[in-house]
């Protein structure tokens, strides 16, 4: 059978039936027989109220991609509206704190049709499966949860069904949890009750290479022994049934935190190449296992066509690119601007952007690594206006520090800031005001205050509820 059929075959039957953990004899089986059983019972008591009647996977898409029932269309029109709510929340707040007033229930600026996403289904280049309880009380189940750790009603669910993942990440999601099943190791699910395997996530690009991730708790493993893991790993995915994923590279990271960076504990090239690659708008970004990259490529040009127009009148200055990632945006607009500087917490992302420049022969690009509220403060006021300074910022659903917004608010030179959000309601919301409202003293907020000029929508997420927001303050 050939590797695409076989895989086409997983996906349709799944890879559990194929010799199910029951099947298998031992100490560690009967004991998963009975641990299954009695989730079973729990599980079948967590669907939410009213939804009994709705199968795991029905209830899973509807908390992962809550709008795919709808029509394209009728989704742009749903986050068209969500984005004007938002905005007018924005602006009735704004009102409260700053000198410029607005009619009621009005934007005092336009709000500017939703730009599409050129690819709707499968469109994600990055996926996280997590390993616990499944529908059938199996704890070593590889999919996303449904539920909340608080509400203790999480149940892992299967994603083969979900429009936004491609099937490479379902495959190999599920070979995974084949890989798991056949380990004598326990899964890790409550970081204080031991177990070692933990989640999978899947990076791909439009040329079709795959990069994947396992991350692993190792207890009170031996290296030794957990180097025995890692060949098993290897030897699953090169020699076993895992080829048919057609990994181009495999990562293990050993990780006692729900969340290590490459710094905190390091990313180790398993085998394969150690990075993948994309294009964007003509130049080619390469991108480390830990790099944030826009997980929709083709509507991340889209959303830097967007920012490019919005750039227009600020061209020949200088750009500061604040959360840059890998350098995307300010490798994308560099060859308008006279420098671009570009600010990242990650190292090995500002490795990656630092490449990325040199790889497109670009060389009016700099970037400095560390939290942009350490470093913003004391570079500002060493950088040369001539022509002009924007800035551009990108940062987490966590919003901007108070001493970037201070440090960028402060500066005369900076007339206009474009902010790009992908939750503008959460505490970008926070940001929104500290660089609209009076000038504060007791705030140090002594520049002259910004306005909203345009905002844009762009749809990075079809069938989700999520939207990017780029937003044009000027002053
Ligand atoms: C939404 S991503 C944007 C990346 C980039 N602009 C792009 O389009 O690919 C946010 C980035 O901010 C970085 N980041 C988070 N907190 C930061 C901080 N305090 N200072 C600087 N960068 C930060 C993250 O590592 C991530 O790369």
């Amino acid at each position: 059978m050939t590797l695409q059929k076989r895989g086409a075959k997983i996906m349709r039957h799944g890879l559990c039936c194929c010799r199910p953990a029951e099947s298998m004899s031992g100490p560690f089986c009967r004991s998963l027989c009975l641990l299954k059983k009695s989730c079973k019972k729990r599980i079948k008591k967590l669907k939410p109220p009213g939804w009994d009647v709705l199968s795991w996977e029905d209830i899973l898409a509807q908390s992962v991609t809550p709008l795919w029932r709808l029509s394209y269309d009728e989704q742009l029109q749903w986050k068209q509206e969500q984005q004007h709510r938002i905005l007018l929340q924005m602006t009735n707040q704004l009102v409260q704190d700053s000198s410029f007033t607005s009619n009621k229930g009005e934007l005092t600026f336009p709000l500017l049709p939703i730009v599409p996403s050129p690819v709707r289904d499968g469109y994600r280049n990055k996926s996280t499966f997590s390993v616990n309880i499944g529908v059938d009380g199996n704890p070593k189940t590889v999919g996303l949860y449904t539920g909340t750790g608080k509400g203790r009603n999480i149940v892992c669910v299967h994603g083969d069904h979900l429009l936004n993942i491609p099937s490479k990440h379902k495959l190999v999601g599920r070979c995974y949890e084949e890989f798991i099943r056949f380990s004598p190791l326990k899964p890790c699910i409550l970081f204080h009750d031991g177990g070692h395997w933990r989640e999978i996530t899947v990076r791909t690009n439009s040329a079709g290479n795959t990069l994947a991730i396992v991350y692993f708790h190792p207890q009170n493993l031996t290296p030794e022994e957990v180097g025995v893991q890692k060949a098993a790993l290897v030897d699953y995915f090169t020699n076993g049934p895992g080829t048919v994923c057609q990994l181009d590279s495999l990562y293990f990271q050993e990780s006692t935190m729900t969340r290590c960076s490459h710094e905190d504990s390091p990313y180790q090239l398993l085998y394969g190449e150690p990075c993948i690659y994309e294009e964007i708008l003509g130049m080619k970004f390469r991108i480390s296992a830990d790099s944030f990259f826009q997980v929709n490529r083709s509507a991340a040009e889209a959303l830097y066509k967007t920012i490019a127009d919005l750039n227009k009148t600020c061209e020949e200055g200088t750009l500061l690119d604040v959360c840059c990632g890998t350098g995307t945006i300010g490798i994308s607009l560099s060859t308008r601007m006279k420098k671009v500087i570009g600010i990242e917490l990650l190292q090995q992302a500002v490795e990656d952007a630092k490449y990325n420049a040199a790889f497109n022969g670009i060389q009016n690009c700099e970037f400095l690594s560390g939290k942009a509220e350490a470093v913003l403060p004391d570079l500002i006021p060493t950088l040369c206006a001539n022509g002009g300074l924007t800035a551009i910022v990108n940062p987490s659903r966590a919003g901007l520090h108070y001493r970037v917004i201070r440090a960028l608010r402060n500066n005369s030179v900076i007339r206009r800031l474009i902010y790009i959000s992908c939750k503008p309601e959460g505490e970008a919301m926070r940001n929104f005001r500290e660089l609209c409202r009076k000038p504060d003293w007791q705030r140090k907020l002594t520049g002259e205050a910004f306005m909203p000029t345009v905002a844009v929508p762009v749809d990075m997420f079809p069938h989700t509820p999520h939207c990017e927001l780029v937003l044009v303050f000027e002053r």
